[in-house]
């Protein structure tokens, strides 16, 4: 982390919730600008790109809550374990069987950078389980912010009724986002960590980002090698090969 960071770190205070917000912010920006970010945020998201996005969610989860299970009674991930809240794994399964049939996880194509970011993740659970909080924070609590208002948007702009589709953004165990964030927040401040392991945090946080923003990235480059950037026909349970499909 350069000193830049570090001191803007230190000059919120010491809990962490605040000094990974703070270090994280630059980066929440640029992920917000990312093409697909930006495209969704105008409501122009296609069924084919929110069908490849959930593939690589897919990927992403399924190496994040596994590596958050095996090291639940970590002292550095107890604090932050709420399977019930807010996994995403069978929510993230029901929406692919609903766009890919039952065959789905034949379907699920993700490209290198998705790959990357759940190896990190399996890494970092084998190796410092402590830095599991950065990602876990990374991805939840985006998913219960801005999360929430693009699950609106999935929902208007593939005129999609109920919850059909879109599971992964509703969180049945969570009734008021913003009174779990505070809880989830104050659970962060109550991980024991150094100066040394909480820089290393503070790092992978910024990390965790970046890879998201990798992802984004990639999915964009996949979309508009097979013709899919706008306006794609997106078949429903259809029977054509992964890359056709989305
Ligand atoms: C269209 C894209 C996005 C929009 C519109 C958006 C919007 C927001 C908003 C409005 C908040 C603040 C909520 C609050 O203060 O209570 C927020 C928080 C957050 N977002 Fe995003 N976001 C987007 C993308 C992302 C992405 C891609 C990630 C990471 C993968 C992310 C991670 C987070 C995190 C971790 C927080 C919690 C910050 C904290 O309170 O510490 N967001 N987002």
């Amino acid at each position: 982390m350069d000193t830049t960071k570090m001191k803007r770190a230190n000059s919120v205070g010491s809990d962490l919730s605040e000094q990974i917000k703070e270090v994280t912010k630059d980066s929440h920006v640029r992920a917000e600008n990312t093409q697909l970010m930006l495209n969704y945020q105008k409501g122009q998201i296609t069924l084919p790109q929110y069908k490849i996005l959930l593939c690589s969610l897919y990927e992403i989860y399924r190496a994040l809550e596994e590596e958050l299970d095996r090291n639940s009674a970590h002292p550095a991930v107890e604090p932050i374990y709420f399977p019930q809240e807010l996994a995403r794994l069978d929510s993230l399964e029901q929406d692919l069987e609903y766009f890919f049939g039952s065959q789905w996880r034949e379907r699920v194509i993700v490209p290198a950078a998705t790959h990357r970011y759940a190896e990190r993740l399996r890494e970092i659970g084998r190796s410092s389980p402590n830095l599991l909080v950065a990602h876990a924070y990374t991805r939840y609590l985006g998913d219960l912010s801005g999360g929430q208002v693009l699950g609106k948007i999935t929902q208007k702009s593939m005129g999609l009724s109920g919850k059909e589709g879109v599971a992964f953004f509703s969180f049945p165990g969570v009734t008021s986002p913003h009174r779990f964030k505070q809880l989830y927040r104050s659970r962060m401040n109550s991980i024991e960590l150094s100066e040394e392991e909480r820089r290393k945090v503070l790092d992978e946080a910024v990390r965790a980002f970046e890879f998201n923003i990798e992802v984004f990235d990639d999915l964009q480059k996949m979309l508009s090698i097979t013709g899919e950037t706008s306006g794609g026909r997106g078949t429903q349970n259809g029977t054509i090969n992964p890359l056709t499909a989305i």
